[in-house]
This record gives C-alpha cells, sequence and structure tokens, in this order.
C-alpha cells in the first residue's frame, strides 16, 4: 500500500488550480443513466472514485470512455440494472445508481452501501422517498430490490433529514417520474445545484434547487448533455487551511467562493488575509499569528463537516483553545488519536474535540483512516517538525486528485512511498 512521506518544517508559496468537485461529478455521472444518448462531461477529477464509477457505469451496460480530458458516457447502451457489491462496497456513492435505474428501467438491484469509518450512513430516507413515488422495495440479501409498475408517479417528500444523497437519488428519479414531484427539506449543498443544472441541460424541469424546496415536473425522456463539473470546494478549502497552517500565502484558481463563504468566514476569523473573485481565492498568513476557532458542522449554508478534520489540525497548531463539534456523522474524529500521536493536545468529549494549546507536532507515522482524516494528517506532516508517514494514502486518492504534485508545487516536501 503506497505511503506519504512528509518532511515537516517548510512554508508553502504558491498558485494552485482546483480540480472539479467529487461530490458533484459522482451524483452527475449517476445521472448520465437517466440520459438516451450521449453525455460528455468536463472538468471531471482524475480521482479513485471517478473509476470506480467508471467501473459501475460500464457493468451496467454504459460506454463510457475519456476522449482527451472529457469523459464521455453513452446512456443508451444501459441494458443492466444490478449494481453489485463488489463495486458498491468501494464506493459508498454508488447508491445513487438506485434513482435512476428505477425511473428509467423500472427495477433496480444495488448492493446496500453499509457503514464506513465516519458513521453508520444509512439510506432510510432514499428507500421511503421512492416508496412515496410508488416503487415496491425489499432489502433482502444485502441488496435494494426496488421495482415499479410502469413509470415512478411524481409525490411530495417530506424529508426527516437533511440528507444530501437521498436528495439527489430522490432529484434523478423524480426526473423521469410522471407528474410533479416536491421534495421538502432537501439538502441545499452547491453539488445539489449541480446536479440539478446537468439534468436541467439533459431536458429535466426542476426549479427550486439550491432550496430546501424543490420541484420537479417529470418528462418521459431525457438526453444526453454536455456538462462542466463545479470546482471542489473541499479541495479549496484544504490548500487554504494546508497554508494557513503553514504560515505561508496561495492564490487558488479555477474555484468558486460562493461555495466556501462559510469556510472562508472561519479563516477570517482565524486570522488569515483572504481576497476573493468568483473564480479565484487567494490567503496570505505570512506574519499573523494563526488563532484557533469554534466550529460546528452542519448541512450547507453551515460549516461542511467534510473540512472538519483539515480545521482540527488548524487549531491543533493556532493559538488559544476551541471547540469542534461534529453533528452530521457520529464517528467522524479518527484523526484525533492519529494526531494525538503526533503531539496534538486535544481532548474528545462526545461529539465535540476540545483543542488546547499544543507546542508543537512532531512527526510521525500515522494512518490514515478516511478520506478527510487522511488530508488533515498530511498537513499536520508539512508543519511537524521531522518526518511523517502517512499510511493508507488510497483514501486520499478517492477524494484527492495527485495532492503531492499539487502541495510540492507550493513548496511541500511531500513524496509517495509506493508500497
Ligand atoms: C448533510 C451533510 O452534511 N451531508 C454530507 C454527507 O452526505 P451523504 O449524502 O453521504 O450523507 P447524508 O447527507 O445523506 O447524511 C446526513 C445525515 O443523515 C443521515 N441519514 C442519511 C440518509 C438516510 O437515508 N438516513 C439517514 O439517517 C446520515 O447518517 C447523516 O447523519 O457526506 C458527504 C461526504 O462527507 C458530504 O459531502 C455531505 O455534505
Ligand atoms: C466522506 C466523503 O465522501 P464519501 O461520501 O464518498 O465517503 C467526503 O467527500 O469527505
Amino acid at each position: 500500500m503506497d505511503q506519504f512521506v512528509i518532511q515537516g518544517g517548510t512554508s508553502l508559496a504558491g498558485e494552485v488550480t482546483i480540480s472539479g468537485a467529487k461530490n458533484a461529478a459522482l451524483p452527475i455521472l449517476f445521472a448520465a443513466l437517466l440520459g438516451n444518448g450521449k453525455s460528455t462531461f468536463s472538468n471531471v477529477p482524475r480521482l479513485r472514485d471517478i473509476g470506480t464509477t467508471e467501473a459501475l457505469l460500464t457493468t451496467l451496460g454504459a460506454h463510457v470512455e475519456w476522449q482527451q480530458d472529457k469523459l464521455i458516457i453513452d446512456g443508451a447502451t444501459v441494458n443492466n440494472t444490478l449494481a453489485p457489491y463488489d463495486l458498491v462496497k468501494q464506493m459508498r456513492a454508488s447508491v445513487l445508481a438506485l434513482g435512476p435505474l428505477l425511473a428509467r428501467f423500472g427495477e433496480a438491484q444495488v448492493s446496500l452501501p453499509g457503514g464506513c469509518a465516519i458513521g453508520a450512513r444509512p439510506v432510510d430516507i432514499h428507500i421511503q422517498g421512492l416508496e412515496r413515488m410508488g416503487a415496491t422495495i425489499n432489502v433482502e440479501n444485502g441488496y435494494i430490490n426496488a421495482k415499479t409498475h410502469g413509470r415512478l408517479k411524481g409525490a411530495d417528500i417530506l424529508m426527516e433529514m437533511v440528507s444530501v444523497g437521498a436528495t439527489e437519488n430522490l432529484l434523478m428519479a423524480a426526473a423521469l417520474a410522471e407528474g410533479k414531484t416536491v421534495l421538502e427539506n432537501a439538502a441545499r449543498e452547491p453539488e445539489i445545484t449541480d446536479l440539478a443544472n446537468c439534468l436541467i441541460a439533459m431536458g429535466a424541469k426542476i426549479s427550486g434547487a439550491g432550496s430546501s424546496r424543490i420541484e420537479i415536473e417529470g418528462v418521459e425522456s431525457l438526453r444526453g448533455c454536455d456538462y462542466s463539473i463545479l470546482p471542489d470546494r473541499i479541495e479549496t478549502g484544504t490548500f487554504l487551511v494546508a497554508a494557513a497552517m503553514a504560515g505561508g500565502e496561495v492564490l487558488c484558481k479555477n474555484t468558486d467562493y460562493h461555495s466556501l463563504e462559510p469556510v472562508i468566514e472561519k479563516l477570517r476569523a482565524a486570522n488569515a488575509h483572504v481576497e476573493v473573485t468568483d473564480s479565484r481565492i487567494y490567503l496570505d498568513m505570512r506574519g499573523r499569528e494563526l488563532k484557533a476557532v469554534n466550529i460546528k458542522t452542519m448541512p450547507h449554508p453551515g460549516f461542511p463537516t467534510d473540512m472538519q478534520a483539515q480545521f482540527t489540525a488548524l487549531n491543533v497548531v493556532a493559538n488559544g483553545s476551541a471547540t469542534i463539534t461534529e453533528t452530521i456523522f457520529e464517528n467522524r474524529f479518527m484523526h484525533v488519536p492519529e494526531l494525538q500521536r503526533m503531539g496534538a493536545n486535544i481532548r474528545l468529549e462526545g461529539n465535540t474535540a476540545i483543542c488546547g494549546d499544543t507546542e508543537y507536532l512532531s512527526g510521525a507515522q500515522v494512518m490514515a483512516t478516511d478520506l478527510r482524516a487522511s488530508a488533515s494528517l498530511i498537513l499536520s506532516g508539512i508543519v511537524a517538525r521531522g518526518e511523517t508517514i502517512v499510511d493508507r494514502i488510497y483514501h486520499v486518492d478517492r477524494g484527492y486528485q495527485r495532492i503531492e504534485d499539487k502541495l510540492s508545487a507550493l513548496g511541500a516536501n511531500i513524496k509517495r512511498r509506493a508500497g
């Protein structure tokens, strides 16, 4: 298994070009299953999860190919509705095949994704919503088996919790349902708006995406589209935090400042100087004292859970003490024991991490447990004294495109060692 070897203590300065958003690309690539023609996607990040999605779409019969930097998916060739465990277990987002397959083919068998390191991650809200649209669903032998007689029927669906995945699955299903669907208490993440815009480009009739009430007037068929994926707000946030922790400066290009407002607000509260234009964010931390900030993760437009681990690392090296409260996932503090091994002064109380003053971090061999936990360990390694080795970096490769190349270009001393 590959590792990262990091020599700490370097400063960071320069520019970084942000890739397309994993969490927008994954639902959008599954949306191609709804179209009866070829879709061409640009700004698709080169990630392990994208490879897994390509494999799953191919298993479902879609013709998938890269043409230079564009990913082409032909929804017209889809001829199989079984998403097998072997692929779903590699990536939970595979459950997003459920809504499109059921809506287009009247049936789907999708392996239950199960939990992962950060929490149980149930899919009951996805299932209940599809049942409201007339699907018959049973969960047996580890599979969600869904069927519908004729088309799905539009319905008023009040989701009991704000769920990004359920909103995406139901939005895709409703696009091809008969009649009108109203999704209440919908997630408002930028990635939902991006998915809705892609569906609209395929011919769907959707209004209200980005608000908590989305209305969808189902259509009989959808076509392929040409669509560019939104920039990755979490990758952007990770580089901004890296520069803040290292006392350096960074210009993030090809990004989207609007999707990052809660993160930028916290970086400014941490005493970073931040300047924004629509597609660029510049952070300067030179000569400024980094201050610890209180964080509470919330659905968008609150502070994103996917930036929680990086801010835990930031608080560790900042002055003062502050609390980090995780409200989305019950077990998203796996980075804490690893950071403690590097000398971090953190105390866990239930779903809150209290970060006190830490004199310095010292390099150590640490283990990545999930995607953003891995990022927090890399950032800590860059500012630690001595050498840090991060094991199990396949987690990082799920969601960051060649993070070591981008960090090296900024001045970090980080190398991938093949294991
Ligand atoms: C609201 C939120 O911040 N969602 C995050 C979540 O999306 P993801 O789609 O993975 O998770 P959800 O938004 O669905 O989950 C939000 C909460 O609802 C619960 N739940 C969800 C579905 C369901 O059927 N039943 C149920 O109980 C989950 O356990 C969780 O506590 O993880 C992604 C990857 O880290 C992030 O990019 C999303 O921003
Ligand atoms: C946890 C994440 O992704 P996933 O939902 O794919 O596990 C993430 O993007 O931080």
